[in-house]
């Protein structure tokens, strides 16, 4: 069967695409069935650049292909922050909650609440050729934290049509609408096409037959 790594150090992300992803013909390994790994850094200006990163290079180091997620949260009324700086908006090794708290605090008394999940699949083969899924997902944003389920700005993301922020619905509903269930969504529709893919694009490991006849 086929592997396809999951390049992500995420928890939550990892439930959402192991979920999606779930009942296809692939055997999905997570960074930490590998071992110690480089860290690899996500210094790209857009998520499409820094997704690409994570996936090729989970995929050159690993020698599987490699699927990775970047993700932020684009707030209107601060001109598209925190971004794609949304892991690190309250510092290098800020937590979600210190994240929510910096949140919290720069919408303090801004009227424009909108702001909208944004989020890039890769899937790399070791060479760096790679497939791209976007996704997008708009909402408003809380003044204060509600629910216990997701992660990250999920408890001050408040989508209109679940008149619920993404904490306070389960992880199914959360897909159907949000940014990576998007992206997701594409990749289950295209999933056949991309195993054909796959199989044309990783690289042949084993030697190539001998050719002169003496082994
Ligand atoms: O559905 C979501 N619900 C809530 N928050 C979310 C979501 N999707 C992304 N986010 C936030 C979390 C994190 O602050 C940043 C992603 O940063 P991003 O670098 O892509 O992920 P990460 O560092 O947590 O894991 P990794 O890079 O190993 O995949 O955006
Ligand atoms: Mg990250």
């Amino acid at each position: 069967m086929n592997i396809l790594v999951l390049a992500t150090r995420n928890k939550g992300k990892t439930r959402e695409m192991r979920d999606m992803l779930k009942g296809f013909p692939v055997e999905i390994k997570n960074l930490d069935d590998f071992g110690p790994i480089p860290e690899i850094e996500e210094d790209g200006d857009t998520f499409d650049d820094n997704a690409y990163k994570k996936a090729s290079f989970a995929a050159r180091v690993l020698g599987y292909p490699a699927m990775a997620d970047d993700s932020g949260l684009v707030v209107d009324a601060l001109d598209g922050k925190p971004g794609v700086h949304s892991a690190r908006f309250a510092g290098e090794n800020a937590t979600d909650q210190m994240n929510v708290a910096k949140l919290i605090e720069d919408m303090q008394d801004i009227e424009n609440r909108r702001a909208a999940f944004e989020c890039v699949i890769s899937i790399a083969v070791p060479t760096g050729a790679a497939l791209t899924y976007e996704g997008r997902c708009e909402g408003e944003l809380l003044e204060s934290p509600r629910g216990e389920n997701g992660f990250g700005y999920d408890p001050l993301f408040y989508y209109p049509d679940f008149g619920k922020t993404f904490a306070e619905v389960s992880m199914e509903e959360k897909s159907l609408v949000s940014h990576r269930g998007k992206a997701l969504q594409q990749v289950v529709e295209e999933f056949d096409k991309i195993l054909e893919w796959l199989d044309i694009n990783m690289p042949r490991i084993e030697p190539v037959a001998c050719q002169s006849g003496s082994c």
